[in-house]
């Protein structure tokens, strides 16, 4: 018995000098939609070919579906549905055909039942009326559908889906989005990379961001969103003295001028109007409460104008965490 869908001890992949993963050790729970996050190149496509048998790591290992792969490769297989750079469909033979021919070349699949496991998948991804055009005349969102379809062909236990918007326009990206969500509502793991921060967040249950081959960090949204630092913010004419209070409380106020908080498009003195400026300070671990800290700033005789407690964004925490910026574009 397992209650991790996806586990990997120290995978890691190397290519010649170049480390494309690095000793990373990820926990896919079951029945979770887990966002495989991370910028261009930091080794998210990799991982997904070593968790598929594609391509065998340098050293760790890999547990799918409580399985060691790739050992347990052809037993886990059959309950794997893929789309890993899109499949290569014969433009000249339509979908429905295209989808018969992967069908034929999988073992478990029996043919008396294809025609009917076909259709149903045509009609799962919402291409049954396309069933008989050539999928060389598929729109690209058209064919990441059929994509999608031909992972279903087989009732799955995981789906590990490899930036299935990419490419896609808006309308495209939001028909597969939905396509993802049903499956999960299904009971279905999906394991699905992304570089774009408000699509897994759209999606996702758990998240595990890459960074130059590192899993930098995983686990619930939540809990990433409570991992970051969160700052206060105070509004007043008496800077000065309102610096002194919070540092007499421990909190250290970040330096006036500087933009407070990282990613945050408001540098303090621009945001203040007439005589007040703007006090920032991070928050540490075990922080006072916001109405201790008002009421000690009142009792020093701070004119306190404004007070507010600031929560790091998800996006800032994906900057923190991986140094980079990352595509936060739906
Ligand atoms: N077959 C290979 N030979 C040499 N280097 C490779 C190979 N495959 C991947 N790499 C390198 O490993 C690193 C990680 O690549 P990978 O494709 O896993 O990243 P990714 O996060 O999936 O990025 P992308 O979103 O661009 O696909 C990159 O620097 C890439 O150039």
């Amino acid at each position: 018995m397992t209650d991790l869908a996806i586990r990997t001890d120290g995978l890691t992949k190397r290519f010649r000098a170049q480390t494309a993963v690095d000793g990373i050790d990820l926990a896919v729970p079951s029945g979770s939609v887990f966002g495989f996050l991370g910028p261009n190149g930091s080794g998210k496509t990799t991982t997904i070919r070593m968790l598929l048998g594609l391509v065998g790591a340098t050293a760790g290992s890999a547990q799918v579906l409580g399985t060691d792969m790739p050992r347990g490769l052809d037993r886990v297989l059959p309950r794997v549905g893929a789309l890993v750079e899109g499949p290569a469909f014969a433009p000249f033979l339509s979908g429905a055909a295209n989808l018969a021919r992967f069908d034929a070349a999988d073992r478990h699949a029996a043919p008396a039942t294809r025609r009917a496991r076909v259709a149903a998948a045509l009609d799962r991804v919402g291409l049954s009326h396309a069933a008989r055009k050539k999928a060389g005349a598929y729109s690209l969102g058209m064919k990441q559908r059929l994509g999608l379809a031909n992972a279903l062909l087989m009732p799955r236990d995981l789906l590990v889906l490899d930036e299935p918007t990419n490419g896609l326009d808006p309308q495209g990206t939001r028909e597969v989005r939905s396509l993802i969500r049903s499956f999960a509502a299904d009971g279905t793991t999906v394991f699905v990379s992304s570089h774009l921060l408000a699509e897994v967040e759209q999606l996702c249950t758990h998240v595990g961001v890459m960074s130059a081959g590192r899993l930098v960090a995983q686990g619930t949204l939540d809990d990433l969103r409570r991992s970051g630092r969160s700052s206060i913010e105070v509004l007043t004419p008496d800077p000065d003295r309102a610096g002194a209070v919070l540092a007499g409380l421990g909190l250290v106020p970040d330096d006036a001028g500087a933009d407070p908080t990282p990613g945050a498009d408001r540098p303090a003195e621009h945001a203040a109007g007439g005589d007040d400026a703007i006090v920032t300070a991070p928050l540490g671990d075990d922080p006072p409460a916001p109405e201790a800290l008002v009421a000690a700033l009142v009792a020093d005789g701070v004119r306190v104008r404004g007070f507010e407690v600031r929560r790091t964004s998800l996006e800032q925490r994906f900057v923190e965490l991986t140094g980079e910026g990352f595509d936060v574009v739906a």
